[in-house]
């Protein structure tokens, strides 16, 4: 990777009408209907009405008021199938604590797909409105809703925004076009019909392109997996020669470079959310996603406009903005970006295409940090089992890159391509899935021998009581080799808290509203149960209890440290 990390001075505010214009592409991924992974379930309904063309039946319709089968049959206690059986085979203490995001592309998007992803431990399903057509995407949030009523599950799903990142055309549908070395190549802003489209000659979406570079710049695809240097520029087009030749993809990422560094001109004054971004959020809260992550964050300010925005469209609304850090603006604002989201993604895809990619081990242990520090949900995304897009295993460096994000105790890890459109969806799943709890475990058995690692994170200035509430639960729990915290939260955030302080056992978080229990379900550690609780402690644990004794999930004897946000107290219980 050419350049150094070099910060430019901070740039003057611009006005609206300076911003240079990004240009969207029609959507043009016809989706295929790939060989589903399982055999179709009788719950199937997608109809296919036309070759390639997925639409949904009546039945997919969004979820409305009643109780499903699942949670009629557990008294009004919703769990899924797979913590029930995880619980019930494995025990309390060694469930999974790290959580999986799953992006859904064109190898998953069917219901027995993303079925079998469920099944396999997905815990978020992520849709990226980079990619698509709204009817593909709606029908995937869909069909995820369908799966949790029907199953009982909580897969929560997160929209992420396509942002105004510059790349480039879908090369008329194919699915890849190779560069050679020395070769001539055409990026223009012109478009063309895709049956006069001259050859070698990619489309740019953004309009600044071919005024911003300069003869000399070098044009970097994805990162560096292809590259070019400008030879000559004609009016819109820029004539390039491939230096590092390769296989350039549909609508891969581009960034361009001049004396080593990242070249930013107009494009950074390119809005982070585009008009385009606005229409799929509003469309993301009117299919009421749970997460909306937001590419290119450049300051905290954006992310306060949004959630603004959400509460204005949809008050009351529980949708969590993640601020996702692959930018170096993002780098300049990050406390401030943190803090003002409620969530973090380490999107290490485009930060490894603007800043050199040696730093980006430290900044996504920085970024882990600091998460923990202010108690936001972070992830660690992009690349983590890369090879397996192609490959029924992973290399061993991808397994200890894995491990290094599980061992700094993050949140959530994401597989991108390795579920959207690899060959081996599932399989990365179980990697993640087996990873964790050989590294989660291995961890537990190691800690005493590391003083270094706090059982809680230090308070706040002043001190919440409810944080003291979890440092001291959290502690108690280690302490006396607990089975399990059980909290009962209405907000979700005393479950948060916990969760922070990563204690030995997992934590039962109960909580009325469905989509906070979808919402907890990124965040380490919580296993989040839907219930309806009173104020009456002692008699939603004596409920609690005896409804998962009835389905086999807890045993008597067993210690449960219980925390409520309601009377904010603690305690610690046998099962009777
Ligand atoms: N909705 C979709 N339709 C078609 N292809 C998709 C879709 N979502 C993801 N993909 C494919 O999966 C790849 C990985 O997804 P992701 O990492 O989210 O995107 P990107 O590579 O653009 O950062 C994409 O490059 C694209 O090829
Ligand atoms: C997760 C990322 O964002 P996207 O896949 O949307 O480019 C990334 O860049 O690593
Ligand atoms: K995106
Ligand atoms: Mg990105």
């Amino acid at each position: 990777m050419a350049g150094s990390f070099r910060l430019s001075s901070s740039l003057s505010p611009v006005q609206s009408r300076d911003f240079p214009k990004m240009r969207f592409f029609n959507p043009r991924i016809q989706v295929p209907n790939p060989a589903p992974l399982l055999k179709p379930t009788k719950t199937a309904n997608t109809k296919v009405v036309l070759p390639g063309i997925v639409r949904v039946a009546a039945s997919e319709m969004p979820v409305t008021a009643g109780k499903s089968a699942a949670m009629a049959e557990s008294g009004g206690l919703q769990v899924d199938l797979v913590t029930e059986a995880d619980l019930k085979e494995n025990g309390f203490r060694s469930t999974r604590r790290t959580k999986i995001v799953c992006t859904i592309g064109p190898r998953t998007c069917e219901f027995e797909e993303i079925e079998a992803l469920a099944v396999g431990g997905m815990n978020v399903a992520r849709v990226n409105m980079c990619h698509g057509t709204l009817e593909w995407h709606r029908d995937v949030i869909r069909r995820v809703r369908r799966l949790n009523e029907e199953k009982g599950f909580a897969v929560a799903v997160m929209m992420d925004t396509e942002g105004s990142e510059i790349h480039m055309d879908d090369l008329n549908g194919a699915e890849s076009a190779k560069a050679e070395d020395g070769e001539i190549w055409t990026f223009t802003v012109r478009t063309f019909d895709p049956s006069s489209c001259p050859e070698r000659t990619i489309t740019v979406n953004y309009d600044g392109f071919a005024e911003d570079v300069k003869i000399g710049d070098e044009l970097l695809v994805d990162g560096g997996m292809v590259r070019f240097v400008v030879t000559e520029k004609i009016g819109p087009d820029v004539i390039c020669q491939c230096t590092d030749p390769g296989l350039l993809l549909p609508r891969a990422n581009l960034t361009f470079w001049r004396n080593e560094s990242l070249v930013q001109e107009r494009n950074a004054m390119l809005p982070t959310i585009s008009s385009k971004d606005w229409l799929d959020i509003d469309f993301g809260i009117a299919e009421g996603v749970d997460f909306i992550a937001v590419s290119f964050v450049k300051s905290a300010e954006v992310i306060k406009t949004l959630k603004s925005y959400i509460t204005a469209r949809s008050p009351g609304s529980k949708i969590a903005v993640i601020a996702k850090i692959e930018s170096i603006d993002s780098l300049r604002n990050l406390e401030e970006i943190i803090e003002a989201s409620d969530g973090a993604m380490v999107a290490r895809g485009d930060l490894g295409a603007q800043i050199p990619i040696e730093q980006v081990p430290s900044i996504q242990k920085r970024v882990v940090q600091l998460c923990r520090q202010l108690n936001k949900p972070v992830i660690v995304a992009s690349q983590l089992l890369e090879s397996m897009i192609e490959y029924p295993i992973p290399t061993r460096a991808e397994v200890a890159d894995v491990s290094e994000a599980i061992g700094q105790q993050a949140d959530a890890l994401m597989l991108s391509s390795e579920s959207a459109m690899g060959q081996y969806p599932e399989k990365a799943l179980a990697v993640l899935r087996s990873v964790s709890l050989r590294i989660e475990k291995w961890r537990r058995e190691e800690k005493h021998l590391d003083a270094t690692n706090p059982s809680v994170v230090s308070s706040s200035t002043p001190p919440s009581i409810s944080e003291e509430i979890c440092n001291t639960a959290s502690q108690m729990a280690n302490k006396l080799k607990a089975d399990a915290i059980f909290v009962y939260t209405k907000t979700g955030q005393t479950a948060s808290l916990l969760s922070r302080n990563r204690p030995d056992c997992p934590i039962f978080a109960f909580t009325p509203t469905t989509s906070i229990r979808r919402c907890l379900n990124l965040q380490w550690g919580l296993i989040p149960f839907r219930l309806d609780f009173s104020d009456d402690v002692e008699s939603n644990l004596n409920r609690t209890f005896s409804l998962l004794k009835a389905r086999g999930m807890i045993n008597s004897g067993g210690l449960i440290i219980v925390v409520s946000d309601v009377l904010q107290s603690i305690q610690a219980i046998k099962v009777p």
